[in-house]
C-alpha cells in the first residue's frame, strides 16, 4: 500500500534554498511580531542580554590582550604581575557576567518560546474559523492548514535558534574586532571559513527538509496504520476481521520504505556537510599559518600572537555555534515559512458576507431559485437547478438515496454553505448579505456525522452558549430529545466528563450520543435542524410540536415512515428535486417515493442492526 505524493507535497520539496533564504526574513519578521505581541519584557531582555554578552566578550578578550602585553613585558615578575591584576580583575569580571547575561537571555527565551507557540497556533484557529465551510472540501486549504499546524509547533524553536543566532553572531563580531584590532591581515582568511560552513550546513538542512516532505504520505499513512491497529473505535473490527497481522505488515513495509528513504536523505545531508567542515578547516589551517608566518618574521609580538589565537578560537567556536543556530533556524524557518503561507493565503477562504443581520427569530420565507452547489474538484454539482419555497412553520421532509444531495441542500439552506449559482434568500435577501454569525444563532442543526465533544454533559447540550434557562434549560432540551434518561444515569449529572479516553471520563453508547446530539438542537431557541435520519419516529412526533408556529424545520430521514409527520415531503435524486407533496399525496401518487417505502416496509434496514453468527 502507498499513498501517492500529490502535487502540495512535490512542490514543496523542490523549493530551492534560493526561494526559502529570500522567505526567511519576513518569516522571522513574523516570528518578531508574534514574539512581541506575546511578551514584550521578554524580547527585551534577550535581546539586551544577548548583546551585553557579545560586548561583554569583546571586554574581556581586550583585557587578555591588556594582561598578556603586561605579563609577557621585560622587568622584574612582581611588578609585570602586580600590573597585570587590573586586567586580571577585568577578565574575572567580564567574564563572569558575560555568561550571567547570556544565561539571562536563554532564559528569556524559554519563556517566550511556548508564548510564540501559542500565538501562532490562535492565528491558525483565528483563520480557520473564518474560513468558509466549503473551504474544508477544498484539498488544498487543508493540506496548507496542516502545514501551518506543524510550522505554529516549530515556532518556538525559531525563538531559541533565533537566540542562538544572534548571541552567536555577536561573539563573532565580537572577536572579529578583537581580530581586527590585532592583525587586520588574518581578518579576511578567518571570515572566510564562514562560507563553506554555511554552505554545508544550510545544504543539509534543505535536503533534511526536502526527505521529510517528500515523505509526508508516507509517514501519515504510517500514523494512521498504528492508529487503526490500536484505537478504542477500530478495535472491535480489527479484531472481528483478524486485520492485525494486515495492520502489522503493511506498518513494516511503510516503515523500511521510510528508513530507507530517510537514511539516504541523511547520507546526502552528511556529505554536504562534511565538504563544508572540510573547507572551513582548510581555511583554518590558513589563519594558523599567517600567525605562525607573522610571529617568525617578527611582524607580531608573542603577546599579540597569544591574543589573537585566543580571539580566533573564541570567532572559531562562535562561528560553529553561528553556523549550527542559522542551520537550525534554517530548517525551522522553512516549516515557519509553511506557517506563514497559511496565514498569508487563509483570507482566500475566508467568509466574504455582508452584514444585513439576520431575522432573531428566524425568516418567514426562505427561497431557493436555481439553487446550484459544486464541491470543489468535482465535475457534478452535488444540488443542481433546485427551485423551492419554505414558509414559517413548516416542517420539511428531506428523503432520497444515499448521495443525492439532500444533506447538501439542508446546508445551503441554514446558510452554513453559500450557492455556486443561482439564489437562496431569507425573507428576500440572499444568504450571501446577511452576517453569518447572526444567521447561524437562528439555527440549529444536529448533522448525521455529529461530534462527540470530550466535554461535560452539559457543555455537551450547550456548546459554551448557556441559555438564560441555566441548566434547566438543559434538562428541557433533553427530555424533548428524549435524553433525560441519559443525563440520569451519569454519576455527576450534568457535570460528568464525557471525555471517554481521558480519566474520569464516561463513555456512552452510540444511541446515547445520538439523542445528546439532538438535545443540542432543542437548546437553541429556534429549532430550524436537519436532523439525523435514523432518529426515532417519538422525537420526530415531538419536533412537529415544537415546530409550531416557529421558523421552518428541516429534516434528513432515511427511514421514509418518519416523513409522514412532515408537512411536506422533499425526494431528492442526483442532485434534483424529483418529488414533492404530503407524506400520503407522494404514496398515493405510487411514483419513486412510494416505491421506496414499499421496498423498506419489506426489507429491515440494513444499517439497523449489526448482527453477529457463530457457527
Ligand atoms: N466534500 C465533498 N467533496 C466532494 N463531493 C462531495 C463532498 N460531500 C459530498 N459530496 C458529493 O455530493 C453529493 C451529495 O452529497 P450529500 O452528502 O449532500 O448527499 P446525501 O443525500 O446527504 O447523502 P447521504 O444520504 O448518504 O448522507 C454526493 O455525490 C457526494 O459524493
Amino acid at each position: 500500500m502507498r499513498l501517492k505524493e500529490d502535487a502540495h507535497e512535490a512542490r514543496q520539496a523542490s523549493v530551492t534554498a534560493r526561494a526559502i533564504a529570500a522567505r526567511l526574513p519576513s518569516a522571522l519578521a513574523r516570528a518578531w511580531r508574534l514574539g512581541w505581541r506575546a511578551d514584550r519584557r521578554c524580547v527585551l531582555v534577550l535581546l539586551a542580554g544577548t548583546l551585553v554578552c557579545a560586548l561583554l566578550t569583546a571586554a574581556a578578550l581586550h583585557a587578555i590582550a591588556s594582561l598578556l602585553a603586561h605579563l609577557l613585558a621585560p622587568g622584574d615578575a612582581a611588578g609585570r604581575l602586580r600590573d597585570a591584576v587590573p586586567a586580571l580583575l577585568v577578565v574575572t569580571a567580564a567574564t563572569g557576567l558575560a555568561y550571567l547575561a547570556d544565561a539571562g537571555s536563554r532564559l528569556a527565551a524559554a519563556r517566550l518560546a511556548p508564548q510564540v507557540h501559542r500565538e501562532a497556533d490562535l492565528a491558525v484557529i483565528a483563520a480557520s474559523t473564518r474560513a468558509e465551510l466549503g473551504a474544508y472540501h477544498d484539498p488544498g486549504f487543508d493540506k496548507a492548514r496542516f502545514a501551518a499546524t506543524e510550522g505554529a509547533k516549530k515556532s518556538g524553536e525559531l525563538v531559541g535558534g533565533a537566540q542562538g543566532f544572534v548571541s552567536a553572531t555577536a561573539q563573532l563580531a565580537a572577536a572579529t574586532v578583537v581580530v581586527a584590532s590585532l592583525n587586520a591581515l588574518l581578518l579576511p582568511v578567518m571570515l572566510l571559513a564562514v562560507v563553506p560552513r554555511v554552505w554545508g550546513a544550510v545544504r543539509a538542512a534543505q535536503i533534511t527538509h526536502a526527505t521529510a516532505h517528500r515523505n509526508l504520505a508516507d509517514s501519515r499513512l504510517r500514523g494512521v496504520l498504528a492508529q487503526y491497529a490500536t484505537d478504542g473505535s477500530t478495535a472491535p473490527e480489527v479484531r472481528a476481521y483478524t486485520m492485525s497481522g494486515f495492520l502489522l505488515d503493511q506498518y513494516r513495509a511503510t516503515s523500511h520504505r521510510l528508513e530507507r528513504e530517510q537514511y539516504a536523505g541523511a547520507r546526502r545531508g552528511a556529505l554536504a556537510q562534511g565538504a563544508g567542515d572540510l573547507l572551513a578547516a582548510a581555511t583554518t589551517a590558513a589563519v594558523w599559518a599567517g600567525i605562525v608566518f607573522l610571529l617568525v618574521n617578527g611582524d607580531m609580538s608573542v603577546a599579540a600572537a597569544a591574543t589573537t589565537v585566543l580571539a580566533v578560537r573564541t570567532a572559531n567556536a562562535a562561528l560553529t555555534g553561528s553556523v549550527r543556530a542559522s542551520a537550525s533556524l534554517f530548517t525551522t524557518g522553512l516549516y515557519v515559512t509553511d506557517w506563514a503561507t497559511f496565514i498569508d493565503t487563509a483570507p482566500a477562504w475566508a467568509m466574504n458576507r455582508g452584514t444585513l443581520r439576520a431575522p432573531a427569530a428566524g425568516p418567514d420565507l426562505i427561497e431557493a431559485r436555481g439553487l446550484t452547489f459544486t464541491y470543489p474538484r468535482t465535475a457534478t454539482p452535488a444540488v443542481d437547478k433546485v427551485d423551492l419555497t419554505i414558509g414559517r412553520g413548516e416542517v420539511i421532509a428531506l428523503v432520497g438515496e444515499n448521495g443525492s444531495g439532500k444533506s447538501t441542500l439542508a446546508r445551503l439552506l441554514t446558510g452554513l454553505y453559500l450557492p455556486t449559482q443561482g439564489t437562496i434568500t431569507w425573507d428576500g435577501h440572499p444568504t450571501q448579505d446577511l452576517d453569518p454569525n447572526t444567521l447561524w444563532q437562528t439555527i440549529a442543526l444536529v448533522p448525521q456525522d455529529y461530534t462527540r465533544w470530550s466535554l461535560t454533559a452539559r457543555e455537551n447540550v450547550t456548546l459554551g452558549r448557556p441559555r438564560p434557562g441555566g441548566d434547566r434549560a438543559v434538562h428541557e432540551a433533553a427530555r424533548h430529545a428524549g435524553a433525560d434518561t441519559v443525563l440520569a444515569q451519569l454519576p455527576h449529572g450534568l457535570n460528568t466528563s464525557l471525555a471517554r479516553s481521558w480519566w474520569g471520563g464516561h463513555d456512552l453508547s452510540g444511541g446515547q450520543w445520538q439523542r445528546l446530539a439532538i438535545a443540542r438542537g432543542f437548546h437553541k431557541d429556534e429549532p430550524t435542524s436537519a436532523l439525523d435520519a435514523r432518529a426515532e419516529h417519538q422525537l420526530f412526533t415531538r419536533l412537529r410540536t415544537l415546530a409550531h408556529g416557529r421558523a421552518a424545520t428541516l429534516f434528513i430521514t432515511h427511514r421514509l415512515a418518519n416523513a409522514a409527520v412532515a408537512d411536506r415531503v422533499i425526494v431528492m435524486h442526483d442532485g434534483r428535486i424529483t418529488e414533492t407533496g404530503t407524506y400520503d399525496e407522494l404514496l398515493a401518487a405510487e411514483g419513486p417515493f412510494a416505491e421506496m417505502k414499499n421496498l423498506q416496509d419489506r426489507r429491515a434496514d440494513p444499517t439497523d442492526a449489526v448482527v453477529g453468527s457463530a457457527s
